[in-house]
Order: structure tokens, then C-alpha cells, then sequence
């Protein structure tokens, strides 16, 4: 099965869940382009998550669809999703296992050759400076070191699409400069990435397309020099968002 060469890597269109009464993502529509990396930015609760959530086919939408290369996410699970690799928010994952059980775990799951599993294991496990954790469980990993073997777990089968939830939050400087490697690899090779930070400077040093999202909308999308204006994207954001720097002053108890 190959993908259909003309469709976007990822494509959603009026993405909706509402919680409660109110609407968290809202008539969301995006296109990541096949080939790009895409930053996903939005302030706090913006609907990032939730988003990239239904799109991956974690998270039921209310309404809407989500299209990986053409195929409908919610129509054809099992078709869309041997094209994505997912790094999840909160990392749910089998965590009484170590590392490389972890990736063993995964890649069988995945219907992968054994063989094909650990070669692959042991090299990203060495990349990503785990190799010398091999029998610590996941469970007693920090959190950055969870980000990354989740990273790993994500890559293993060779996907087409990476969709990555703050793939550096909470990442050392080294794991972070060797996670840009791979991903800035993954991309020249072909594939797609699309990931939230809250980061500006990373994302204009890796992506080159950008969306803004705020109160569950899409308020700013398409190539990065296009969204960001003419300003960084840290001022582009900020005049989307309409964000304001909060009063401190009453805080008078926290000088001595
Ligand atoms: N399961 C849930 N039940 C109720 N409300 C939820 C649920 N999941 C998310 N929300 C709400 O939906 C909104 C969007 O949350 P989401 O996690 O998608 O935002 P985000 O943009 O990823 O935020 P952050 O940048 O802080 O991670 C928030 O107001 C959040 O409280």
C-alpha cells in the first residue's frame, strides 16, 4: 500500500470536540503539506493537543474529518495509521518494561521481523543516549528520557508522518540538538513532521510551515515567512493571540 502522491501529508477539515458546552477545537481546518515540517503553536489550552489528538485517532472528533495522506483517520484506523508515527501527550505507555522491551514491544506489535526490531532499537537507542539505560523500567525514567524513548517508539517502523506533542519538552540540550538531527533527516528522506511547542525560536529554526491556534481556531496558517509577516514569530504570535503581559505588582509577598 503507498500513499496517494497527491494528497497532504495530513488534512483536517472542520475538526470540531466540544467538552462540557463548550467547543475546545472548533471547525478546525489544516493542511500539513507532504514533505514539510510543520509547527503547531497556540498559548495554553488552545487545543493543540486535542487537535492533533483526533487527528491521529486517539480522540473521537464530534465533527469533522482527519485525512493522513488522503485516507480518513476515523473510516481506515489500520490503513492510516501504518503511515504515522505518534508521540502522544502524557505518553501513555507500557511502563514496567525497559527500554529496549519497550521497542521490542512496539515493533512486533507492529507486525516488524524481530530481527529488523532490534537493529533499529539499538541504533536509536544509542542516538538518543539511552543505551545506557537498557534495564532501567520506563517507569523510573525522567521525563525527558520518556519523551525520548517515546520519540524512539514513534520511528521505529519507519513511518511517513511523525505527529509529535512537544517532542522537546523537558529535553537535555544534547538529546534536544540529536533529536533535531533525526528529524531534520526524516524530512530530507521524504517524510513529514508535524509537532506543537511553545517554543518560537525552534520553531523557526526547524519548521517551515507554521499554524497559530487559539481558543480552538485556526487563526494563522501556511509557509512560516508567510504567517510570521515580517515580524518573529514570537511578535506575530503574540499580535495573533492578542496576549498581554499579565500585572505582577499585587505579588508584594514575594519580595523580601
Ligand atoms: N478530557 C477533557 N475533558 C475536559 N476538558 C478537556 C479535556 N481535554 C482537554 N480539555 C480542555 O480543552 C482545552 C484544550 O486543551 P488542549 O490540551 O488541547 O490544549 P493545548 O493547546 O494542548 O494546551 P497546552 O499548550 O497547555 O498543552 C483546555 O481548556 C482543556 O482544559
Amino acid at each position: 500500500m503507498r500513499p496517494s502522491s497527491t494528497n497532504p501529508a495530513l488534512r483536517l477539515a472542520g475538526l470540531t470536540k466540544t467538552f462540557g458546552r463548550r467547543p475546545v477545537v472548533d471547525r478546525v481546518d489544516l493542511e500539513v503539506p507532504r514533505g514539510s515540517f510543520f509547527g503547531l503553536v497556540g498559548p495554553n489550552g488552545a487545543g493543540k493537543t486535542t487537535s492533533l489528538s483526533m487527528a491521529v485517532g486517539l480522540l473521537r472528533p464530534d465533527e469533522g474529518r482527519a485525512e493522513i495522506f488522503g485516507i480518513d483517520v476515523w473510516a481506515d484506523p489500520t490503513r492510516a495509521k501504518q503511515l504515522i508515527g505518534v508521540l502522544p501527550d502524557g505518553l501513555s505507555m507500557p511502563e514496567r518494561l525497559t527500554g529496549p522491551e519497550l521497542l521490542r514491544f512496539t515493533g512486533l506489535l507492529r507486525g516488524m521481523e524481530p530481527r529488523q526490531v532490534e537493529r533499529r532499537a539499538a541504533e536509536l537507542l544509542e542516538i538518543l543516549e539511552l543505551d545506557g539505560a537498557g534495564r532501567t523500567l520506563v517507569i523510573e525514567y525522567s521525563t525527558g528520557m520518556r519523551k525520548k524513548i517515546g520519540l524512539a517508539a514513534a520511528l521505529l517502523h519507519a513511518p511517513r508522518l511523525l505527529v509529535l506533542d512537544e517532542p522537546l519538552e523537558a529535553v537535555d540540550p544534547v538529546s534536544a540538538a540529536a533529536i533535531k538531527v533525526i528529524l531534520r533527516r526524516f524530512v530530507r528522506g521524504g517524510g513529514s513532521v508535524v509537532f506543537s511547542s511553545h517554543v518560537m525560536a525552534v520553531v523557526e529554526q526547524l519548521c517551515d510551515h507554521v499554524a497559530v491556534i487559539a481558543s480552538g481556531r485556526v487563526v494563522a496558517s501556511g509557509p512560516l515567512a508567510a504567517v510570521q509577516a515580517g515580524l518573529s514569530l514570537e511578535e506575530r504570535f503574540v499580535s495573533l493571540v492578542g496576549g498581554q503581559i499579565p500585572e505582577v505588582g499585587e505579588l508584594a509577598w514575594l519580595s523580601s
